[in-house]
């Protein structure tokens, strides 16, 4: 099994490099952004679920599960948004640089500052998209409002990004100290010793902002759809039921798990789960709209004429609220409607569920992210119910991504008490 872990592993390193280097070619040769090109090789092979198979259940043994436990202990109340938030960057931390943030251990210390400056940027990012750009940029020019914070978040990510590199190289300049599954499983060691693929190492700004594009994607989106569908569950008692028992039946048919030894294959099996988690991100997609601008004019299928300086909102949000899509009941969470007769889960296009994007852009961590909300959701719903606090406002945050403004706050009830 650890041989095939490693056959996997060096695959995703030489198919991302290789990719990352056509995709970089054709967008020099055409003036292009062809960085899909690089995630869709990425997700190709991390997709391989040999190679996820090692990490989720590494932190969620180590991490969450120790977690959970001590919140559950000492009934505290906890913001399940900041857990997951920490969760799903521990994971994007390892594929994207093989670092170990340790960030679910530090729950009770300090606020994570890396997702907070995400957070904040994509805030500001929303900003510049709905103020008059004189204004925003007025903003910029005196340093203050969401600019101000826009500033300071990329300070913490170059503070972030130096501490990586300087880790990454000093563990390179003493090759001995890099475990063999390091070097193969994340995506910064590739761009810094694959040169035979490669050739030279892009500037340290290029790899800065291709993996603060890959923590950022893995972890926002995913942290957000696992925060809706609890919420969700919260207001459908009877599908947590339903999703308690299939697990039962195909994860864990013990009592309470301390050590995550379901096969991720399995999870595969879960259809009422995977149906209830589509519904969640029909309902709440992550990235709730997104822009598009035609490379030259156009005339839409609705007949409106568009152009270069067109800014076209695509609302999945909207999209996935729209009776002529989805039904009369598409205020309703019922994964029932992603269930076909047989049993098996009903297959939607891209472009009506929207929540992936579609076409060349849909996202390359589709799959990566089902089986990561899968495994977590499995987890908690095995040894805990989540107890809501009923005061507690749930609204979304003005931002890109669809996150809860003051959080989801809960306690998790032991099951086996
Ligand atoms: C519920 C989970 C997720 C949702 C809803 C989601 C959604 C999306 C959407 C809508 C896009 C297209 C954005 C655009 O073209 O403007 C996207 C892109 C992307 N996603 Fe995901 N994603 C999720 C999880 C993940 C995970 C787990 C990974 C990595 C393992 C990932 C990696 C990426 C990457 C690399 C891109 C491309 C970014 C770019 O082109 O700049 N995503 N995602």
């Amino acid at each position: 099994m650890k041989k095939r872990n490693r056959i996997y592993g060096k695959e995703l390193v030489l198919a991302f490099l290789l990719l990352t280097a056509v995709a970089r070619s054709l967008q020099s040769a055409h003036g292009v952004h062809f960085y899909f090109l690089l995630f869709q090789g990425l997700s190709f092979l991390v997709m391989s679920l040999d190679l996820i198979a090692k990490i989720i259940p590494d932190i969620i043994e180590k991490g969450l599960i120790p977690v959970l436990h001590d919140i559950s202990e000492q009934g505290t109340v906890v913001d399940l948004q900041d857990l997951f938030t920490r969760y799903t960057f521990e994971f994007a931390s390892l594929i994207a640089t093989g670092s170990n943030t340790n960030s679910l251990m530090c729950t009770r210390v300090a606020e994570n500052q890396f997702p907070k400056a995400i957070d904040d940027a994509c805030e500001a990012i929303f900003a510049r998209i709905v103020i008059p750009e004189a204004f925003w940029k007025l903003q910029r020019w005196l340093g203050i409002g969401k600019e101000r914070k826009y500033k300071e978040s990329w300070k913490i990510i170059d503070k972030f990004w130096a501490k990586q590199m300087s880790i990454k190289q000093e563990k390179l300049s003493n090759a001995m100290t890099i475990s063999e599954d390091e070097e193969e499983l994340n995506a910064l060691t590739g761009y810094l010793t694959r040169h035979d693929i490669f050739g030279q190492t892009p500037s340290s700004n290029v790899m800065r902002d291709n993996i603060t594009g890959l923590l950022f994607a893995t972890e926002d989106t995913t942290s957000s759809a696992l925060s809706w569908f609890f919420w969700l569950l919260s207001k459908n008692p009877f599908s947590e039921i339903k999703i308690r028992e299939e697990v039962r039946k195909h994860i864990f048919p013990q009592d309470q798990v301390k050590k995550w030894r379901g096969n991720l294959e399995q999870l595969n099996k879960l259809v009422y789960l995977h149906a209830a988690i589509c519904e969640a991100l029909r309902l709440f997609p992550p990235v709730p709209y997104q822009l598009r601008t035609p490379l030259r004019p156009d005339t839409l299928p609705s007949g409106h004429q568009v152009d270069q300086k067109t800014a076209i909102a695509i609302s999945g949000y909207a999209m996935g609220r729209m009776a002529s899509i989805w039904g009369e009941d598409c205020h309703e969470f019922k994964p029932e409607r992603w269930i076909t007769k047989e049993g098996g889960i009903k297959h939607e296009a891209s472009h009506k569920f929207f929540a992936f994007n579609a076409g060349s852009r849909i996202c390359p961590g589709k799959e990566i992210g089902f089986t990561l909300m899968k495994a977590i959701i499995t987890t908690i719903i095995h040894n805990y119910h989540v107890q809501l606090v009923e005061t507690h406002p749930v609204t979304p945050n003005l931002s890109i991504v669809l996150r809860m403004k003051h959080g989801l706050k809960a306690k998790i009830n032991s099951r086996w008490a």
